[in-house]
């Protein structure tokens, strides 16, 4: 699939005019109504509101977990509405996803864990797939806990594997779900930290959805949600 380089396409997200609805008819109700966002390479943006103002519901129909009904949301480009299950894979590939639960596989080491995600990426040989994995591990300075299977590491230190998990391919776009919930407010700042860090590198965009006060100065720009509406989109930098 041809996805258009960051100079050609300034927007990696551009959302227009999207709402989206659960259940059939008449049970059928509405819970994001007109949604307009666009995003740019390397940005980063966090995303508030109350619970179940629809937060989820809209990163996982940016992340193509499920279809969009009305409106666009073009990913890289390309439009996710009406798109193929085979199309909607190939843009999976290119979008990195870390979640409240690490999600690590537990019979895996950590750098096997980070290796696996690398295996839908067919041109990539297995050993530059480790070399990879170890590379992006140090960066995350889990250099010396490669070898440990997830039982023994922290929750901090599982986080940290899944954020190399979720970079190690070089996506152009990160969707976070309330990544440092299950941690320490100095874990989850440092965490944040490496995330910000890693993704001006590669200039990727990052989505997260947080309730942690703490952690919105890291933001470029924070966006609210309520009741399915976006209702602010400040830029603080
Ligand atoms: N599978 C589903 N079927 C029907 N309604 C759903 C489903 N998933 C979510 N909803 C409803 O959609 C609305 C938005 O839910 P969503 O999970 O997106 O909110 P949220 O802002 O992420 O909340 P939280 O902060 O608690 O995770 C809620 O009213 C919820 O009850």
């Amino acid at each position: 699939m041809k996805l258009l380089q960051p100079m050609l396409n300034q927007y990696v997200v551009n959302i227009n005019n999207l709402n989206y609805y659960f259940d059939q008819q008449p049970l059928r109700h509405q819970t994001l109504f007109n949604i307009n966002l666009k995003i740019k390479y390397g940005e980063i943006i966090i995303m508030t509101g109350p619970s179940g103002s629809g937060k989820t519901t809209l990163l996982t129909l940016i992340g193509g977990l499920r279809s969009p009904q009305e409106g666009s949301i073009k990913i890289l480009n390309q439009e996710l509405n009406g798109a193929s299950n085979d199309k909607l894979v190939q843009i999976r590939r290119h979008i990195g996803y870390i979640f409240q639960a690490h999600n690590l596989l537990e019979f895996l080491t950590a750098r096997q864990n980070v290796q696996i995600s690398l295996e839908l990426h067919k041109e990539i040989s297995e050993r530059e797939a480790r070399y990879k994995s170890q590379a992006i591990l140090k960066a995350v300075k889990l250099g010396d806990r490669m070898n440990y299977y997830p039982h023994y590491l922290s929750g901090g230190q599982k986080q940290r594997v899944a954020i190399a998990r979720a970079l190690v391919s070089h996506p152009k776009l990160i969707l976070a779900d309330e990544p440092t919930a299950a941690l320490d407010s100095k874990t989850g700042r440092d965490i944040v930290e490496l995330m910000r860090q890693l993704a001006k590198q590669q200039e990727c965009a990052i989505l997260m959805v947080t309730h942690d006060n703490r952690i919105l100065d890291i933001a470029d720009r924070i966006i609210q949600m309520e009741d399915g509406r976006l209702i602010n989109t400040n830029t603080i930098n």
